[in-house]
């Protein structure tokens, strides 16, 4: 690690996942100096540039671009996609230094597989984030490997506050992290798809029932901002005896979203524990 407060940061692949991370991360007030990012294709990355200010290297122009971005870095984020990871590993183990902490928020890839395409003793650290991490609300869960620091899982978990809450988990878990919050934003925005279908059904422009589906979730996302915020509180703030909610509700628990809840949550964590056996073998 560099003696100063503020690492050096690469993100490796920036995507959906590690470019919210990227852009939290700058909108925190980190200087775009301390980051470099790698894209593929050359016109993401000179997009990418102009939009963050940052140093930007593509893989499709420039075969050392990985490489590149992780020398004299102090944390290197991998956001490809989980089949990428390890052949990431492979590409850029010999320009890292023994002190830099490889990060990876890939779902389905373990710290073993990580580890055995890493250099002996390499700090590492399994990340499950998600995209809220863009406007500084993401919730990210870290797990530490076995040569990882106190001091180096205090650095990335630093870097990551800056964009959400963290918490740290045992391994076993990340898979349960994953079906609750790392694919969760996409639940979230599936029910405004429904609510913007069924307001066009009953009769609304399509435009007005956009705004309103998307205005009432992320309006009950603000209800439910604060610390002490009780999820179950607030829906009963909105659902009078006999009222029009409490129908709809109903409707919702008579058609067992309870269990298709917990289902979706269990078969994104199912599908983690496959990837681990397709990937990591
Ligand atoms: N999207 C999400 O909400 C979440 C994603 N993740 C994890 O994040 C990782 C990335 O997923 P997404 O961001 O959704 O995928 P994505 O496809 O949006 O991002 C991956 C990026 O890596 C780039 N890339 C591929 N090979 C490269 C190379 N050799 N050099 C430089 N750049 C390269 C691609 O062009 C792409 O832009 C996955 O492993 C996924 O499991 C984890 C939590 C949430
Ligand atoms: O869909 C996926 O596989 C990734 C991991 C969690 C969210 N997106």
């Amino acid at each position: 690690m560099t003696e100063t407060t503020e690492p050096v940061i690469a993100f490796l692949g920036s995507g959906s996942m590690n470019g919210s991370i990227l852009r939290g991360v700058l909108a925190s007030g980190v200087s775009p100096e301390r980051i470099r990012a790698t894209t593929r294709s050359e016109g993401s990355g000179r997009a990418l540039a102009e939009e963050t200010g940052v140093q930007v290297y593509s893989s499709e122009t420039d075969g050392e671009a990985n490489a590149r971005a992780v020398d004299g870095a102090d944390l290197v984020l991998l956001g490809v996609k989980p089949y990428a990871i390890l052949e990431m590993c492979d590409e850029v183990r010999d320009a890292l230094a023994p002190d830099t902490l490889v990060v990876s928020v890939a779902a389905g890839i373990t710290l073993a597989a990580m580890a055995d395409h890493l250099p002996e003793g390499q700090p590492i650290v399994r990340a499950m984030p998600n995209t809220p991490s863009s406007a500084g609300r993401g919730v990210i869960s870290v797990t530490p490997g076995q040569h990882t620091t106190e001091a180096q899982l205090a650095s990335i978990s630093d870097v990551l506050s800056q964009v959400g809450t963290v918490v740290t988990v045992p391994e076993e878990l990340i898979r349960a992290v994953t079906g609750v919050s790392g694919s969760g934003p996409a639940y979230v925005f599936l029910l405004a798809e429904m609510m913007q279908k069924a307001g066009e059904k009953l009769g609304l422009e399509p435009e007005v029932a956009r705004v309103l589906a998307k205005e009432t979730v992320s309006g009950a996302g603000v209800l439910l901002s604060p610390e002490d915020a009780d999820a179950e509180a607030l829906r009963k703030a909105v659902t009078s005896p006999n009222g029009t909610t409490e129908r709809a509700i109903n409707t919702f628990l008579d058609g067992g979203i309870e269990k298709l809840v917990a289902d979706a949550a269990g078969a994104s964590a199912a599908r983690g524990d496959e990837m681990e056996q397709e990937y990591c073998g």
